[in-house]
């Protein structure tokens, strides 16, 4: 209702000149309510109400603007409700919509005159700075300084926010991350029952050893010389040492994804360094936990003097060297 309030009204009425202004506008209270009459004499049936709808004149010329509103009120009146029908409704709607449309900033700055003199001062001085209306556009532009947070804007409203990057979502990563060349991957297909949750199982228990060591040998002391031979090769098993400690990697060989030559490179040296260049996200220290051998030591602080390297089926006397 509020939208075909008497503002726009008045401009229509003039199509019946028979009356004054006042009486226009007592005309126009009155055909809201015979228009809510009829209606709802549409809906109840046709009653005797016809004498008030026929104090209502100029049928012909609003007839035409309230087409729609006229085809309802022939469904529900067959009388002359009709013409009082058209009048309240459908004209001041058609009048008022245009000068809103067009009172936007833009006509404004065409210097529209009919929209009302109180309103053009203000839209004068406001002309350069008010890009703010159309709010489509300028919107970017006053973005930059809010736009860091790309998530709100987009939230707000979809048409202002150009779309930055080729995902428009807030949730896409940055384009430089994305843009990082994945290097193809070296990793192998592990053989039946030699995954990574395999070897979790056979080396994640308590009281796991895989250090290829008689049973309870203390961790030992290193060296060089004794690394040095642990290559897995010649019936040896394979040594590395990660961060200061040594690994019997020999086990975990056929659970490795990279492969077992890859892993090898390692063995008999220290491979702290080559291990970061490829994962230093993984875990060794979790994973070899039950292949720790000991602490990589100085030559001269070995165990004895005597290199203690051993493996299965190693040198003869080693083992009771290491023990
Ligand atoms: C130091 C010698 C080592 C070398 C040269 C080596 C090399 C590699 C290579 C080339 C890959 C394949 C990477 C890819 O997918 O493209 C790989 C994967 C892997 N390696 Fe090693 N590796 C070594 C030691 C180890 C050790 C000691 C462990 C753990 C005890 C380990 C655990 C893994 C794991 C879990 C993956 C899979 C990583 C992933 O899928 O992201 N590697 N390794």
């Amino acid at each position: 209702p509020a939208i075909f309030g008497g503002a726009p009204r008045a401009p229509i009425e003039p199509p019946p000149p028979e009356t004054s202004e006042s009486e226009s506008a007592d005309r126009a209270s009155d055909t809201d309510a015979i228009t809510r009459d009829g209606s709802e004499h549409g809906f109840k049936g046709a009653n005797g109400d016809d004498a008030a709808h026929s104090s209502i004149p100029v049928p012909p010329p609003v007839i035409q603007h309230s087409a729609p509103e006229e085809a309802d009120t022939a469904r529900r009146s067959s009388d002359d409700a009709e013409q009082t029908t058209p009048k309240a409704s459908a004209t001041p709607a058609s009048a008022a919509v245009p000068a809103l449309a067009l009172s936007g900033p833009e006509a404004t700055a065409a210097t529209s005159k009919p929209n009302g003199a109180a309103a053009t001062p203000t839209a004068s001085t406001l002309m350069p700075p008010p890009p703010r209306p159309p709010t489509l556009r300028p919107t970017p532009r006053e973005n930059p300084s809010l736009a860091p947070p790309s998530a709100p804007a987009s939230r707000t409203r979809n048409l202002p926010i150009p779309p930055r990057g080729p995902g428009c979502s807030t949730l896409a990563p940055p384009p430089t991350h994305s843009s990082v060349p994945a290097k193809p991957s070296r990793a192998v297909v592990l053989s039946p029952g030699h995954s990574p949750l395999d070897w979790a199982r056979l080396s994640g228990g308590p009281t796991a050893d895989l250090r290829g060591l008689p049973p309870g040998t203390p961790y030992l002391r290193v060296t060089p010389s004794m690394l040095k031979k642990m290559t897995g090769r010649k019936g040896k098993d394979a040594w590395t040492v990660l961060g200061g400690r040594v690994y019997n990697i020999t086990p975990y060989l056929p659970f490795h994804p990279g492969g077992e030559p890859e892993l090898l490179r390692s063995a008999g040296r220290d491979g702290t360094r080559l291990f970061g260049e490829i994962h230093p996200w993984v875990n060794y220290e979790g994973m070899l936990a039950a292949c720790l051998v000991g602490i990589f030591v100085p030559e001269e602080e070995g165990e004895g003097g005597k290199a203690a390297a051993a493996g299965r089926g190693g040198g003869s006397g080693d083992m009771e060297a290491m023990d």
